[in-house]
This record gives C-alpha cells, structure tokens and sequence, in this order.
C-alpha cells in the first residue's frame, strides 16, 4: 500500500487518511498531519533510506541502557507492543542474518534464564524440556517484596553466549508448537524472557550481591486490543485476548493516576489543602489500576508503575492500509509515557544492615574518644566508659553474625 508514516528525529507523523485524500472542506479543522513525540523514533522500511535504523543503532540506544540499568541494580523491562506483523519479533530476537535486541543482551552476560509465555491466560514454561503433548500450566503468585512470580519455572545456569541462545531458540520453538497446540498462530502468545543478572561484588571488603531482573517481552498482536473494549467486554468469550485488552486499561489509568497526581500537587502548591485532599480522594478511587485483571499484566506490575525501568517499544506498519492500527499502537504508546515508575536499586539486605551497624560503631566509638578526652580523671568516666563499650562491644558482634550469614 501507500506509506501513510513519516519519521523524523524524534517525532513520527501519520497521514490523516480521513482528511487526506479529499479536497479540502471549508471549515474542515481536523489536521492532515497527525504528530506523536517519543524518545527514540526509528524507520526501517527501506535500508537505502539515510536514516535507515539498522538492530545495532537500536541496541545501541535501547539495549545498552537495559544493561546499564540491570548492571547499576535495577530491574529492567523491555517490552513490544504492536500490529501482527509490524515486526515486534524482528525488533526483539531478529533473524539469523540481523539479530535483535535479546540475543544481542544476552551476549553481554547474563546468569540464569527462564523463558515462558502466556497464551489465553495460562502460564507456560518454554524451556521445560518435556515431551508432553500439551505442557501444564502454571500459577502466579506474589512475593510480598519481590512481587509476583511464576511459580514452579524451569531455572538456566549459563556460561556463556552459545548456551544462552541455545536457550532462546528452543523456547522460540516451543513456544510455535505450544501455540499450534491449541489452534492458533503464534502471534496469539505473549514470550516473556526473564533474565536475573546476578553480580558478585565486595563492598567494604564484604562479599554481597546485586540482583537484577531483565524482562524481555514480546507481546501478541495489538489488533484485538480495540480501544473500544470496554472493562465488562473482558470476560466476555474465551477467545478474546484479555491481556491486551487489561494492559491499555492499565496504561491509561497509570496516565490518568499521574495526571491526577500533578494536579493534586499543583493545587496543593496553591495552598487549596482542603479541597485537593478531596480531589486526590476521587483521584485514588477512579485510578484503582486492576494489574491482577490478566496474567500478563500482574506479572509485569512491576515494570508498569513500579519498581522497574521500562522501555515500550511501539512497532508500527507504515502502510496506508493500516491506518487505524497504527494511530491506535501511537496513542497507547503516547498514553504509556505518562507512566512515573519508581525504580530502585536491590541492594543486599545483609549488607545494607552490617553498613548501617558499622556506622553506628564509628559513632560510638568517636563518642567514647571524646568523652574520655573530656574527662580525664578514670573514676568520673568509668560507668559512661562502661555502657559505651557495652555498645560497641554488642553491634561487633552483630557484624560478625551478619557476616556469617552472607553468601
Ligand atoms: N524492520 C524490519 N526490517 C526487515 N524485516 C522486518 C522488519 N520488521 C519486520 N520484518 C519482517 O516482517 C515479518 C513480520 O515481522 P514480525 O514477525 O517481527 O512481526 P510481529 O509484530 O512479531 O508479528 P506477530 O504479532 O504476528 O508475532 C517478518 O518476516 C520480519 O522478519
């Protein structure tokens, strides 16, 4: 068809299909050009184009900040959301002759490796290794300070590259013949890659570890997540693909909860208190954000307004055919930079304790100088000498302990 997307820098423009096409209507306001602004904006439609983006300028920008995250303790999520066939697997394994994005993380370095997927609201593991015919199904639950997990998935040692991929193309398999299984194109799936990266660090001459989770996600096809699904529409029919549908309510009420947020701070810096503690009163009970709705979108609480860095990757066909595809991937894309995450860095427990209990020594200890100092006389000083000492005596032994305790 027609190419109907433009691309510059950071803004993609689509051509108003309604409006274009037609002589122009007196009164007519609506505009030829639709904008949307974005981080990173790429075309790959034509590798002569001079700015063809090729999977390296792409793992350059998006990729490497995956890894920088993971490395500086953060979890991570990277996730494609998209048309059938507008290259959201492209954009995330790649081809043998261009990878993409996960192969190229995994190169890197990386520990251990589940992989699975979510097909019609069931869990199952990719890399199981079984030759049952149809693989069980597994449940989510929730951590209450690691959130929620799969439980009962397969765990991956590996040493280097080679094996990592080894990893990813069974699972690729798996997840074809899974689908097939029940019917269905593979698209109808979502593939999540989970890393943990695991560094082994000596911080203040203790061994302790950061742990980190890298999810890479490749999404089934937008097409059924219709903008005019409404909340009673998801428990209608089996076959309605919940996920997506739950993931765009939870986009949008994470944007209308930040919404509300700003303005409740804006009128509180208006000195309004009374009536903008109402305000956010309505604010929190219209934004109640339904996560546990569908699996995919409980499973990815953390990385949508939670304790993650997250990039979206929208994938777009630039054909004029699509036009209603494409300005629906846009606007969710546009409603998904709304989302204020709040990310931090999993620092060991035990290490944070032996760094605040040692602190806490020093002090005491600087204490016990400068009294000692001030009174010289041994009798006046003795019972103060005394109970300080008791002080630091006990949280050295604290730190002994908690270093017996470590990894
Ligand atoms: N930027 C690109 N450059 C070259 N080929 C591409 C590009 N994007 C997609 N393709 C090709 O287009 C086809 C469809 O892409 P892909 O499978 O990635 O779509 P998808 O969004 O994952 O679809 P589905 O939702 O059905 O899984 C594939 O053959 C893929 O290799």
């Amino acid at each position: 068809g027609r190419i109907a997307v433009q691309v510059e820098d950071n803004v993609v423009r689509i051509k108003n299909v309604k409006v274009n096409g037609r002589a122009e209507a007196a009164g007519d306001c609506r505009q030829r050009l639709l904008e949307f602004a974005f981080d990173y904006c790429y075309w790959s439609v034509n590798p002569e184009a001079p700015n063809y983006a090729s999977q390296e300028e792409v793992f350059q920008d998006l990729g490497v900040s995956v890894l920088a995250g993971a490395a500086e303790g953060y979890n991570v999520c990277l996730f494609a959301y998209g048309q059938t066939g507008s290259g959201k697997t492209y954009t995330m394994m790649g081809t043998p002759d261009s990878i993409g994005l996960t192969p190229r993380i995994c190169r890197v370095g990386l520990q251990s490796k589940p992989e699975y997927e979510i097909y019609n609201e069931r869990v199952r593991d990719l890399l199981r290794g079984t030759n049952q015919k149809k693989p069980p199904s597994l449940r989510v639950r929730e951590h209450p300070e690691k959130g929620p997990y799969v439980q009962g998935l397969s765990q991956h040692v590996v040493s280097d590259y080679k094996q990592a991929v080894d990893l990813l193309e069974e699972g690729i398999a798996n997840r074809i013949t899974a689908a097939t299984h029940v019917h269905d194109a593979s698209s109808r799936s979502h593939a999540i890659f989970s890393i943990q990266y695991t560094q082994a660090i000596l911080e203040n001459n203790l061994p302790s570890e950061i742990v980190s989770k890298i999810n890479l996600v490749d999404l089934a096809g937008s097409e059924r997540a219709d903008p005019q699904y409404c909340r009673d529409r998801i428990t209608e029919g089996a076959n309605i693909n919940k996920s997506l549908v739950t993931l765009g309510i939870v986009i949008s009420a994470l944007g209308i909860r930040h919404a509300a947020l700003s303005f409740h701070a804006l009128v509180l810096s208006e000195g309004e208190g009374s009536q903008s503690s109402s305000l956010s009163g309505i604010g929190r009970r219209l934004c109640f954000i339904p996560y546990r709705d569908s699996v995919l979108t409980w499973l990815l609480k953390d990385s949508l307004g939670g304790n993650s860095k997250t990039i979206m990757i929208a994938t777009v066909s630039p054909s004029c055919s699509s036009y209603n595809e494409t300005l629906g991937t846009l606007r969710y894309a546009a409603h998904a930079r709304n989302i204020v995450n709040k990310p931090r860095v999993n620092e060991d427990a035990n290490v944070r304790l032996i760094r605040d209990l040692r602190e806490e020594i020093d002090r005491l200890k600087s204490m016990l100088l400068s009294f000692s100092m001030r009174n010289p006389s041994p009798s006046l000083s003795d019972e103060r000498d005394s109970s300080l000492s008791d002080m630091v005596l006990q949280n050295e032994l604290k730190v002994r302990f908690e270093c017996t305790c470590l990894p």
